[in-house]
C-alpha cells in the first residue's frame, strides 16, 4: 500500500554556469560550455524523490508565473506528483539558484528566494485538504517558519505524521519543533538545533535525547558518505552507508528523505529496512552528475537492493557448504558439541542426517537454548553439560576469524556457552561462510556480556576507554538478554588492538562475565564455497 505523502516546500530552477574561472570585479570572461537549467530546490527534489519511489505524492509549493514555473510543473507532472496544490503568485519570480562550478569543481551559489520566501500561513491553509488526506507531511527550511508551523498545525489536528528536514542549518522556534514526528538533520544541522558536536554514536544519541525532551519521537541523523543513524526513545542504530564511487553528492540528502518517507510504515516497524532503502537510495544519487535527474526510480533501487540480496544467498549457501563439509568428517563414537547461530544449525541438520542414515554412536551437547531445542526437535541424543568433563569434538559458528585462526563469537547471543564447551573440547572446528574470514579483527564488532546489575558502570569504563559501547537490543526494541539473563555491550576492537591484552582486560572487569573473543581455540576452520577451504591451525601453535 503506497505511502500518501504531502510535501510542502521550495522549488528552485538551478541556472548553472560551468566556467573556467570566476570573473573577478570589472572584468568580462567569454563561456564557452553550452548552459542549462536543472530542477531543484529541497521541497521539489524530496517530493520527487518521493515519487519516484511510489510514494503517491502532493506537492504544496508557490512558483512565479514564467517560463520556469512550466518548466518545472513539467517534471512534476512527468513524475506522476498530484500538482493541484501548486500556487502560482504574480507578485515573485519562481525560486532561481545561480550556481557558477568553476573547473575544479569548486561552486559558489547564489539563491533567490523568488516565490517560495512568499509562501503564508493563508497559502497552506487554501490547501488544508492536500495536508489533511497524507499519511505523512514533509517540509524543509527553504520557506517561512511560520508557513511551515501552520501546515505542520493542521498535519497534527488531522493525525497527519509530520517530518521536518531542518535544512538549511538554522536555529528554530520551539513551536515548530513540538510539531515535529521526525526529524532528519544531517550533522551540521542537528549541531545548530542542539549545540552538541555530532562526533560518535554517543553524541548523536545525546542529539536525539535533546529532541526526544521536546517531543519528538524519532531522529534521525544523516552523516555524509558514512550512512545513517535513527533514534526512538526505544531503540537507536547506526546503519552504515553503502561504499560506492561518488561522483556527485548533490541531491543525496533530499533523496534519503523522499525515499524513506515513502517506505517507513507509520508506526515506524519497519525501520530498518526503510533505512536501508534510502540509504541504498543515496546511493545511486550520488553516482551520477546533477540534482534531480541522478533521483533514482522505485525499480533502481529495487534492482540494487536485490543484487545484494543475492549476496545474501549466496552467503547462505556457503554456510550450508562448510557445514555440510564439517558434517561430513565426524567421526563415529563420540562426544559431540553443537555450535549455535545460523550456520551452526545447517551443520546440526547435517550431523543428524548422519547420525539416522549411518546409525552412527554420538552422543551430543549444546551451547544454546536455540541449538538444545533444534537438536531436540530432532530427536538427537543429548547428553546435559554438567554431566560431563569433556567433548570430543565442537563445531560452531563465528562472526569474524582472521588470518590466526583467532575469532569472535556472540553475534547469535551464546558466546558464554559456547566458550564454556569449547574450552572443554579436545577439537574445535568452526564453519563461516567467505564474509567471516579477515585478516585482521581490527575494526569488528566484538560482543561483551555483563551482568544486568551494574551493566552500566562496564558501559561508562568501555566509553572512557574509547571501544565506542552499545549495549545490544532486540529488534523489538527491548533490551537483549542472553540465556543466563545477562546483557551484550558490543565494542569496536581498535585498530592497534593487542587480543590477549584486550581479552585479558575485559575478563578481569569487574561485572563482565564473558567476551566474544576466542583466541587460541579454533583448531581448523572451514570457509564455504562452491570450492570450500580448509585452515588448520600451524601445528607449532601449541593450544595454551
Ligand atoms: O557465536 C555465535 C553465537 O553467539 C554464532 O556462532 C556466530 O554468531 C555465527 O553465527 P552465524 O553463523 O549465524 O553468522
Ligand atoms: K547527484
Ligand atoms: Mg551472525
Amino acid at each position: 500500500m503506497s505511502k500518501k505523502v504531502v510535501v510542502i516546500g521550495s522549488t528552485n530552477v538551478d541556472k548553472v554556469l560551468n566556467v573556467d574561472k570566476y570573473a573577478l570585479p570589472g572584468e568580462t570572461l567569454a563561456v564557452e560550455n553550452h548552459q542549462e537549467s536543472h530542477g531543484g530546490g529541497k521541497g521539489a527534489n524530496q517530493a520527487i524523490a518521493a515519487a519516484r519511489s511510489g510514494a503517491d505524492t502532493t506537492f504544496i509549493t508557490k512558483l512565479g508565473d514564467d517560463e520556469d514555473a512550466k518548466f518545472m510543473i513539467e517534471g512534476f507532472k512527468k513524475d506522476g506528483m498530484n500538482i493541484d496544490s501548486v500556487i502560482t503568485t504574480q507578485a515573485r519570480q519562481t525560486g532561481q539558484a545561480y550556481i557558477t562550478v568553476d573547473s575544479t569543481g569548486q561552486n559558489s551559489i547564489y539563491v533567490y528566494g523568488g516565490a517560495n520566501m512568499s509562501m503564508t500561513p493563508a497559502d497552506v491553509d487554501q490547501h488544508e485538504d492536500a495536508i489533511k488526506n497524507a499519511d505523512r507531511a514533509i517540509a524543509q527550511l527553504e520557506i517561512p517558519v511560520p508557513t511551515i508551523i501552520e501546515a505542520f498545525k493542521i498535519a497534527k489536528k488531522n493525525e497527519v505524521q509530520t517530518i521536518l528536514n531542518p535544512a538549511p542549518a538554522k536555529k528554530l522556534p520551539e513551536e515548530l519543533l513540538q510539531l515535529t514526528d521526525i526529524i532528519t538533520p544531517n550533522e551540521t544541522e542537528a549541531e545548530a538545533l542542539t549545540g552538541i558536536k555530532v562526533i560518535d554514536d554517543d553524541s548523536m544519541m545525546k542529539n536525539a535525547e535533546y529532541f526526544f525532551k521536546l517531543g519528538i519521537r524519532m531522529v534521525i541523523i544523516t552523516v555524509g558518505d558514512k550512512g545513517s543513524f535513527y533514534a526512538t526513545p526505544a531503540s537507536h542504530a547506526f546503519i552504515p552507508a553503502f561504499k560506492v564511487k561518488a561522483v556527485d553528492t548533490t541531491a543525496a540528502g533530499d533523496t534519503f528523505i523522499g525515499a524513506l518517507a515513502s517506505r517507513l510504515d507509520l508506526n515506524s516497524a519497519n525501520i530498518r529496512d526503510a533505512m536501508l532503502y534510502a540509504n541504498h537510495a543515496s546511493s545511486l544519487t550520488v553516482q551520477v552528475a546533477g540534482a534531480q535527474n541522478s533521483i533514482p526510480y522505485e525499480k533502481d533501487v529495487l534492482d540494487v537492493i536485490s543484487k545484494t540480496s543475492k549476496t545474501k544467498e549466496a552467503i547462505e549457501k556457503e554456510k550450508k557448504q562448510a557445514a555440510e563439509y564439517a558434517a561430513a568428517q565426524v567421526p563415529n563414537h563420540i562426544v559431540l558439541g553443537l555450535g549455535s547461530g545460523s550456520t551452526a544449525a545447517y551443520f546440526v541438520k547435517a550431523i543428524n542426517e548422519r547420525i539416522k542414515k549411518e546409525g552412527l554412536d554420538i552422543q551430543c551437547v549444546a551451547t544454546s537454548v536455540g541449538t538444545e531445542k533444534l537438536a531436540e526437535s530432532l530427536g538427537m541424543p543429548m547428553l546435559d553439560v554438567n554431566t560431563i568433563d569433556r567433548v570430543d569434538l565442537t563445531v560452531d559458528g563465528a562472526d569474524a576469524v582472521d588470518d590466526k585462526l583467532n575469532g569472535i563469537k556472540g553475534g547469535g547471543a551464546a558466546l558464554l556457552f559456547e566458550k564454556l564447551v569449547a574450552t572443554m573440547s579436545d577439537k574445535n572446528i568452526w564453519i563461516v561462510d567467505s564474509t567471516k574470514y579477515h585478516k585482521t579483527l581490527a575494526g569488528q564488532k566484538l560482543p561483551v556480556e555483563v551482568i544486568p546489575f551494574g551493566g552500566m558502570g562496564v558501559f561508562r569504563y568501555l566509553n572512557e576507554a574509547g571501544y565506542k559501547p552499545e549495549f545490544r537490543f532486540r529488534d523489538d526494541g527491548d533490551i537483549l538478554q542472553t540465556d543466563s539473563g545477562n546483557y551484550l555491550i558490543d565494542i569496536t576492537i581498535p585498530d592497534d588492538a593487542d587480543l590477549a591484552k584486550l581479552a585479558h582486560n575485559l575478563k578481569n572487569y569487574t561485572g563482565v562475565v564473558e567476551h566474544g573473543l576466542f583466541l587460541n581455540i579454533c583448531d581448523q576452520l572451514i570457509i564455504g564455497g562452491d570450492k570450500v577451504r580448509v585452515i588448520d591451525r600451524p601445528k607449532e601453535e601449541t593450544k595454551k
